[in-house]
């Protein structure tokens, strides 16, 4: 049986989170340093270091047959790659920034201006759909720099909390595109790969959902637990069941991680006691 060749970032944002849910879903890799390719101990898959930014040229050569990667990547090198699932980790903007004393309040207002970026081909894409004419400068890297050292009027990059361009004196007009990490797929993908995929995106998405819900638990007396349930949404139903003694019982649900913290006060406030909340390792739908 031949092994599905996956892709992840060799080093930078993308690698810790990537090489965390390959663990969590089960795939065990010997990872010797500077290693650039590693087999998995127990699940057939092979797993390669790159770089994020020539991971779109690996997919179609079908050089490798997955990758974890920014979506933002796809969209700037790899309009034509198709990913599988949305992974939930390196959420990120692309966003357009002028300094913070431009008269500038949109993409629009820089129509003739210089831009600095390392994502050109994202930045024409939204020129041409807005019907604007910029001139790029390309920088691989310390793009918020630009407009301090005169050498563009705003920039498009990647923006998470804001503070390069705080830092930079730069304030941000226009989000482009919002991204996270994908799990990306080769278009040159053989049918017996294709299974080993499938196999780790089920995986994948039970780690995922794990990760947005918690499982909790609490004990209620009877009268109460009617108006208890009612707040309770549980994957099919709560499980409810009697405690020692009388008059109680023991009600378990899951909750997801966004609603968990109004849904427990509720539950305080209408008799819910000895409250218990526990991560869940992941959840199989
Ligand atoms: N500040 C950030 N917050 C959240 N996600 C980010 C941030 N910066 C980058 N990312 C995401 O992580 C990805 C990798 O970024 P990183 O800076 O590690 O690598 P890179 O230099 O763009 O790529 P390469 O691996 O080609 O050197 C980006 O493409 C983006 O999707
Ligand atoms: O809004 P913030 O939270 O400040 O994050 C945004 C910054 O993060 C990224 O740079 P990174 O730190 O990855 O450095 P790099 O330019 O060397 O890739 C990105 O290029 C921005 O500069
Ligand atoms: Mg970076």
């Amino acid at each position: 049986m031949s092994n599905l060749r996956i892709a992840v970032q060799k080093s930078g944002r993308l690698n810790e989170d990537s090489m965390n849910i390959l663990k969590d879903i089960g795939i065990s890799i010997d990872n010797g340093k500077d290693q650039l390719k590693a087999a998995a101990r127990n699940f057939p898959v092979e797993v390669f270091y790159l770089r994020n930014g020539d991971i779109p040229q690996y997919l179609r050569d079908g050089v490798v047959d997955a990758a974890i990667i920014g979506e933002n990547v796809l969209i700037e090198k790899g309009n034509d790659l198709k990913f599988v699932e949305r992974l939930g980790f390196s959420k990120c903007k692309v966003s357009i920034a002028v300094p913070k004393e431009s008269k500038a309040n949109s993409l629009k207002d820089l129509d003739g201006k210089r831009i600095a970026t390392s994502y050109p081909e994202t930045v024409k894409k939204y020129l041409k759909e807005y019907n604007l004419d910029a001139q790029l400068h390309i920088i691989n890297g310390s793009v918020e720099i630009a407009p301090n050292i005169g050498l563009a009027d705003g920039i498009c990059d990647i923006v998470s909390s804001g503070s390069t361009l705080f830092k930079n004196g730069l304030k941000e007009i226009e989000v482009l595109l919002k991204s996270e990490a994908v799990l990306a797929v080769s278009p040159q993908i053989s049918e017996e790969r294709k299974a080993i995929l499938n196999k780790i995106q089920f995986r994948i998405q039970s780690v995922l959902k794990g990760r947005e819900s918690k499982y909790v638990l609490l004990n209620a007396p009877n009268e109460k637990l009617e108006g208890i349930l009612k707040l309770l949404p549980g994957m099919r139903s709560p499980t409810v069941l009697p405690l020692a003694e009388k008059g109680w019982s023991s009600v378990h649900t899951v909750i997801s991680k966004n609603k968990f913290w109004d849904i427990i006060e509720d539950l305080k406030a209408n008799g819910a006691e000895g409250i218990l909340v526990c991560p869940i390792e992941k959840m199989v739908l």
